[in-house]
């Protein structure tokens, strides 16, 4: 089975991953997506997150009628700050029969060379990259690496950023999530402060 890993805080997740990996799942070869919600990116600060288990609950919900999205808290298990090489490695030992491949925004291209190990990520593993829209007019010399494919998708630019600063302002936000993400948030009282 070909499955494509979406990696994130998820801090919440939004219809802009959902259209992402939907996306993926319908006009690619990946028979499934996984959301590989993350304690804690190497790159973040820990305390700025909603418990890991919040997060991880709100992918579940958002991917309910969604047969081939699946979310996956793998990474609760693992050393932290999680390193994708590490969660990579990890994977392959424990799914053989899977083929992964990353999937990745042609925006954090552009830091992947940051990344613990990326050499050994990018020999082993195809990443797919879809636009994004950014600040910065350079793409990464890393894109016409031979494990990178780019792949046409829809331009959601929405993020949780917004999301959590709507919240606080009392602003509605209910287009920007599913409707089961949207009553969790509301019943639970998240991001209010
Ligand atoms: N609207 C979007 N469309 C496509 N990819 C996205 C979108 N928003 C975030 N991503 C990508 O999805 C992955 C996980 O997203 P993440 O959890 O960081 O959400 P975010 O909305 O960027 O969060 P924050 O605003 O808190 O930084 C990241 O690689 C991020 O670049
Ligand atoms: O492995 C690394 O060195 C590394 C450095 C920065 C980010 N990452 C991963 O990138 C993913 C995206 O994170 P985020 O917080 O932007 O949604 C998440 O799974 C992080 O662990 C990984």
């Amino acid at each position: 089975m070909k499955v494509g890993l979406f990696f994130g805080s998820f801090n919440p997740i939004h219809i802009g991953h959902l259209i992402i990996a939907n996306h993926f799942v319908e006009h690619s070869d990946l028979d499934q997506v996984w959301f590989v919600v993350t304690p804690h990116n190497p790159h973040k600060k820990k305390s700025s997150l909603l418990a890991d288990i919040h997060r991880l609950s709100m992918v579940k919900i958002a991917v309910e009628d969604y047969p081939n999205l699946k979310a996956s808290n793998i990474e609760f298990g693992l050393p932290q700050p999680n390193y994708t090489v590490n969660t990579l490695a990890h994977l392959t030992e424990k799914y053989p029969t899977h083929q992964f491949s990353m999937i990745m925004g042609e925006d954090n291209l552009n830091g992947l060379h940051k990344w613990k190990n990326y050499e050994i990520l990018l020999e082993n593993y195809s990443i797919l990259i879809y636009p994004r829209v950014s600040k910065k007019l350079e793409t990464s010399e890393l894109i016409s690496h031979h494990n990178i494919e780019k792949i046409e998708a829809p331009i959601i630019e929405i993020s949780a950023t917004l999301i959590r600063n709507s919240i606080k302002n009392n602003k509605n936000f209910k287009p920007l999530v599913p409707v089961a993400v949207w009553n969790f948030i509301d019943e639970m009282n998240f991001y209010k402060n």
